[in-house]
């Protein structure tokens, strides 16, 4: 009698890039990377086969958003391809998640071949997995059930305010299959550092491949190991792994995510937040395409190598001045910390011609940083108009002056800006107990 795979759930934690936008595409400099508290949660099941669901299924649901199940087939492919799951159509639509189906086809190659020596393949029961996200990851309004929300959308129309859900669902799911095919501990233990570094090196493979870019990674690092000082693994790492059910990507995909090649730093003790002290976020609700700036942010300094390594390494000594600031606890340097780190970004966006910190933000990010109990906020990341940081007191009558302050904003400039309910949080990936999800599995 095969024993019972457990039902398991690990959460993963939003992020926020504070300082180091650009610049941590390179090796050279390092970013300010934060978890949140908002989180997106995996858990895996058992599901029984019979009429309905299929021998090798797995069944994908997001019951927060409408018409989101996805159903996949799985088989062994030939010439070492590793597992490769197959959409499965539901209704009428094909409705794709390449998140999900290219991290299923990541980690059950990477479990298969683990195990492989151990059980036979087929120890790959079917499985049912809900993911459950906290509602702070998008910006339309949703009907509270117990701690998660019900939107009135499909997934694809919900307005995501960039807190990175891609990555902390990449992450969870990758860690709560693991969970859950290997429960034993020895093959894999979230709470050890091996443990949280396989986690790192599978979730970054497969969140690359299923954006279709090597990114700087902090988005995934941040899922995992939560608030750091991050520099960047060398893309080369991933450059020869195959397509999944390619000949070769299973022993390809092992010999990655285990060797030694990753020269990717998480610095969790070089990052800190002072007691007293609360990262926010204030959504803008309007989005913005950073993948376009990106690349021309990149063309201009290539353009321009003299003035952009200026630019870069002042900016970088800046950043690293306001982690220290941080990390140490001198709340009274904040202020002018991030008014420096402030005004090296608006030139990068002047230089390059790109609205890195619009005037629109640098508006709103002044007329904050003027309210009593704020330190002041900056873009992060790459900028534009997702979500602001802000550093402020943490409690609750700083709250209240920053949420009324945000209200007659609103109104005055006609806008919807809104203090979201996450704070940087310096945890990263964890297992939960079920009871939290009451209603919902
Ligand atoms: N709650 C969710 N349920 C299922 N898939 C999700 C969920 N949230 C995000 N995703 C997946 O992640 C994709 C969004 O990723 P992306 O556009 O890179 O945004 P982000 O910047 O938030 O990571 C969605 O299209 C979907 O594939
Ligand atoms: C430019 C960058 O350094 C930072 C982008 O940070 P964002 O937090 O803006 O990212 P997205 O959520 O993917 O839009 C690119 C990178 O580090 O990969």
């Amino acid at each position: 009698m095969p024993t019972q795979n457990p039902t398991v759930a690990i959460s993963a934690p939003g992020k926020v890039l504070l300082a180091g936008g650009y610049l941590v595409l390179d090796r050279q400099y390092t970013g300010l990377v934060f978890g949140l508290s908002a989180r997106i949660n995996v858990i895996s099941g058992e599901i029984h086969t019979g009429p309905g669901v299929q021998l090798n299924e797995i069944v994908v649901d997001s019951p927060q958003f409408q018409d989101a199940q996805w159903r996949y087939g799985y088989h062994l492919a030939p010439e070492d391809g590793g597992i490769k799951v197959t959409q499965l159509q539901v209704g009428t639509k094909l409705n794709a998640n390449p998140f999900v189906e290219t991290t299923l086809s990541y980690a059950l190659t990477y479990i298969n071949s683990k195990t492989a020596g151990l059980n036979s393949p087929t120890t790959i029961r079917p499985a049912r997995l809900i993911i459950l996200a906290d509602d702070d990851y998008y910006s339309n309004r949703g009907e509270p059930q117990g701690r998660f929300a019900k939107f009135p959308v499909a997934l694809g129309e919900a307005h995501k305010t960039g807190l990175g859900s891609s990555a902390a669902l990449v992450t969870s799911l990758t860690a709560s299959l693991l969970a859950h095919y290997l429960p034993r501990g020895e093959l894999f233990d979230l709470a050890s550092d091996s443990g949280k570094r396989t986690l790192h090196n599978l979730a970054q493979a497969a969140h690359c491949a299923a954006q279709g870019k090597v990114g700087s990674g902090f988005d995934v690092a941040a899922a995992v190991f939560g608030s750091c000082l991050y520099r960047r693994f060398s893309p080369q790492v991933l450059s020869a792994v195959p397509e999944p059910g390619a000949p070769g990507f299973s022993s390809k995909l092992v010999e990655v995510v285990d060797g030694a090649a990753w020269d990717v730093e998480f610095g969790k003790d070089a990052l800190g937040m002072p007691a007293g002290v609360a990262l926010r976020m204030c959504d803008v609700d309007c989005g913005s395409q950073t993948v376009g700036m990106v690349k021309k942010v990149l063309s201009w300094r290539a353009s321009d190598e003299e003035s952009s390594k200026k630019l870069w390494d002042d900016l970088q000594s800046r950043n690293v001045g306001l982690g220290e600031a941080l990390r140490s606890g001198k709340t009274e340097e904040l202020p002018e910390r991030l008014r420096g780190v402030r005004e090296l970004v608006r030139e990068m966006g002047q230089l390059s011609d790109m609205p890195i910190e619009p005037q629109s933000q640098t508006e709103l990010l002044d007329a904050l940083s003027a309210v009593e109990g704020v330190y002041g906020g900056v873009v992060p990341g790459a900028g534009g108009f997702d979500a602001l940081a802000i550093l402020m007191k943490d409690d609750a009558e700083t709250k209240q002056r920053v949420e009324e302050f945000l209200v007659k904003w609103s109104q005055e400039k006609d806008a919807k800006v809104k203090l979201l309910k996450v704070k940087g949080e310096m945890e990263g990936a964890r297992r939960e107990n079920l009871e939290i999800y009451e209603g919902w599995i």
